[in-house]
Formats: structure tokens, C-alpha cells, sequence
């Protein structure tokens, strides 16, 4: 890996079960970060094709399907920053300034950041509560499209008509992130020690948490009015527990904040993945978890930059065409208690710089409680009173 690179780890679940949860645990405290080598036995290559393939065709789809199917208060729809028709040369002004719009952006925005924690240029690496909450400078750009659960299939949520046959393929595709969250917290659990712990207050019911499968579109940076300030994704730590990440192999962007304040590209191809039938897929660790761990793993921040804001890019990557990904943001049931990790691991860290653990005082939250929490020092009122 390049001097550049952020050095995430690469691990390949099917490795003895034992060494793999340990590795796991290492990884989400040293970096919050974690490649899954991707060999096709938890999720097909095939599969992953399949989605960005949806994906495509979802964000081809006329603008007024998509419109129709526009964010509510639940997380889930379909999101833009501006109304597309805008002069693209324009649309900053437009939008933030005299549009009518204008606070339907804003709306839009806020809701985007949902499972997000946006945080300003300034921010220090570890995040545990907030410091500053400004948005770094808004992407206007960006597209989404948010599922929550499936039911029987069954999106409970509008779709627009251009994918409403593919509704058992998105679902097809949410299972099987499902499933491998459900592993991997099902390791974390075992490499501290706390058995199902962790992955006992996942996916109990098909409905009742903030788990969300989002498609994301990046418009060609040909096509924007950016500045060398702008990023295509503000610098954020996700909220849930863990969050999967599907990237497109030659596509540039992701960056994580070091320990040590500096930004890191996060290629989509380590070395060593090259030839793997799918480039590996990318962990991380969202806020509720490491807030549950008392801070032993952690929510690291990063960002999806445009080429010139990065100082180096990676090798063989570029940013010239609309960049899609494809992110899982896992979440316990809404009931969930974040009682105290049974673990000697947990209990016994200290965050640098902490003089008292303040792990013993803390009043257990539930996980819906913890995202309303989060949506509150964010927001202000707009939450006040409706999670749903
Ligand atoms: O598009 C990406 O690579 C990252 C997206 C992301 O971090 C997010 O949506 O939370
Ligand atoms: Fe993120």
C-alpha cells in the first residue's frame, strides 16, 4: 500500500473463526476502518453487479418518478441537493440563494445526513460527542435513494415505476447485507468475548430499526461548479453500528481522517485484492457502536473528495465519471438497550486524554433513543418529537 493510503487492514472472514474475530476487534479499534476480503462467499460477485446495475437504472429513471418518491421524515426516498433542471453553471447560487427551493434543499440536506454525523474541516479525528457540529460545505450534487426494511420482499416505501420490477432484486441484495453484518457482529461479539452481544440486537423483526441500504450517485465533476473547497461528501462519521460499503473498482474519492489529523485515500482495490472477482468490501464503524464500546472502537471521519481536492490519489483511480456507490447503514432494533459491554476489553479502556471513565456513570440508552439523540444535537427541533 502507497505512504498516501490509509493502511486499513484486509481480512478474510474465512480464515479460523477464532483469529478472524480477534483481527476484527483490532481493526475496528486501531482504525475504525476494515477491508473484507471479498472471495464471493458472503456476497457474490454477482450480486454486487446486480445492485450497481440497479442502481443505474434507479438514478436513470425520470426525474419525476424520483420526485414522487422524494425523502420523508422516515430516511427513506430518494434525495437531491437542487431541482435538476437548474443551469448547472448556476445551481449553487440558485439554490442557496434566491430559489424557491432554496429551503427544500435545506430539508433535503438535513434529512441526507440522517445517518451521518457532518462535521466541520476542523474537526479532531475521534469523535465521540460532538465538537462541532457545522456541516462542512454542503453537497449540493450528490443524489440518493434510501431503503429502509423489506417485508416479505416488499419495500415499504414508494418506488419510482422504472424499478418497481426489480423490488425483489433490491431486496435480494439488502438480505444478503443483512446477513453479513449479522456475521461480523456476531465476530466483534466473539473476539471480546460477549458472545451475540452485539448481533442480539440486530435484525430481531423485519421492521423497528434505522437500518437503511442507500444507493449513491455522484454527478462528473465536468458537470458541477465546484471550487477546490468543495467535497462531493461533507466530512462525516456514520450513526449506526456498522455501515457496508460497496465502491466501484477505478473509482476515486473516499478519504479517511488519520490519527494524526491528515487525510488518507482509501482505494477501492488494495494491493493484494487486484484480481479478486470483487474488490473487497469496506467496513466501518458508526457512531452507536463505538459509543456502546465507551469509545474502544472507533466512529473514524472521512469524506468523498473531488480529484483536486485530494493531495494524492491513487494509482489507476480517477474521478471523470459519475462516481456510485452503494452503502448499508446497520442499525440495532430501535428497542435496543446499550447496556455496558460485558467486557473486560471495553471496560477497562480509557480514551486518551480522559482522565475518568465515564463508562460506570452513563444512563443506558436504547438505540432509537441514541439516533434521536444524535438527530437532536444535530437538528434542534425538527426532531423533537417524530422518530418514525
Ligand atoms: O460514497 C462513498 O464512498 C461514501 C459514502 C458515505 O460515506 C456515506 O454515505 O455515509
Ligand atoms: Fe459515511
Amino acid at each position: 500500500m502507497s505512504p498516501a493510503s490509509a493502511d486499513i487492514p484486509i481480512i478474510d472472514l474465512s480464515g479460523p473463526q477464532e483469529d478472524v474475530a480477534k483481527q476484527l476487534v483490532d481493526a475496528a479499534a486501531d482504525h475504525g476502518f476494515i477491508y473484507i476480503q471479498n472471495l464471493g462467499h458472503d456476497i457474490p460477485a454477482a450480486s454486487i453487479d446486480d445492485a450497481f446495475a440497479l442502481s443505474k437504472k434507479l438514478f436513470s429513471a425520470p426525474l419525476d418518478e424520483k420526485q414522487a418518491c422524494s425523502i420523508q421524515t422516515n430516511n427513506r426516498g430518494w434525495t437531491s441537493m437542487h431541482a435538476e433542471t437548474l443551469d448547472p453553471q448556476n445551481q449553487k447560487v440558485l439554490t442557496l440563494a434566491i430559489n424557491p427551493l432554496h429551503h427544500v434543499a435545506i430539508y433535503a440536506e438535513r434529512l441526507l445526513r440522517v445517518t451521518r454525523w457532518e462535521i466541520s474541516k476542523s474537526e479532531q479525528p475521534r469523535i465521540h460527542k460532538p465538537l462541532d457540529r457545522r456541516p462542512s460545505r454542503p453537497n449540493l450534487d450528490l443524489r440518493a435513494f434510501n431503503f429502509g426494511e423489506f417485508i416479505n420482499n416488499k419495500a415499504q416505501q414508494p418506488l419510482p415505476p422504472t424499478v418497481a420490477a426489480d423490488e425483489a432484486r433490491f431486496s435480494a441484495f439488502a438480505d444478503l447485507c443483512r446477513a453479513l453484518c449479522f456475521k461480523i457482529l456476531a465476530l466483534l461479539g466473539q473476539g471480546l468475548q460477549v458472545g451475540d452481544f452485539f448481533s442480539s440486537a440486530h435484525f430481531k423483526f423485519p421492521s423497528g430499526s434505522g437500518t437503511i441500504l442507500r444507493f449513491l450517485r455522484y454527478p462528473p465533476p465536468s458537470s458541477t461548479s465546484h471550487t477546490v473547497d468543495d467535497v462531493r461528501a461533507g466530512a462525516h462519521s456514520d450513526y449506526g453500528s456498522i455501515t457496508l460499503l460497496f465502491r466501484l473498482r477505478g473509482q476515486a474519492g473516499l478519504e479517511i481522517l488519520k490519527k494524526d489529523g491528515t487525510w488518507a485515500p482509501v482505494p477501492v482495490s488494495p494491493p493484494g485484492t487486484e484480481n479478486d472477482p470483487s474488490p473487497p468490501i469496506l467496513i466501518n464503524i458508526g457512531d452507536l457502536l463505538s459509543y456502546w464500546t465507551n469509545g474502544l472502537f472507533r466512529s473514524t471521519v472521512h469524506r468523498v473528495v473531488f480529484p483536486t481536492n485530494g493531495a494524492e490519489g491513487v494509482e489507476g483511480e480517477s474521478s471523470t465519471d459519475p462516481r456510485y456507490s452503494i452503502a448499508f447503514f446497520c442499525h440495532p432494533m430501535d428497542d435496543a438497550l446499550l447496556e455496558p459491554v460485558p467486557s473486560e476489553r471495553v471496560r477497562g479502556f480509557v480514551e486518551e486524554g480522559v482522565v475518568k471513565n465515564p463508562y460506570a456513570e452513563r444512563r443506558v440508552l436504547t438505540a432509537g433513543e441514541h439516533l434521536l439523540m444524535r438527530l437532536r444535537e444535530t437538528y434542534g427541533t425538527l426532531y423533537e418529537d417524530k422518530k418514525d
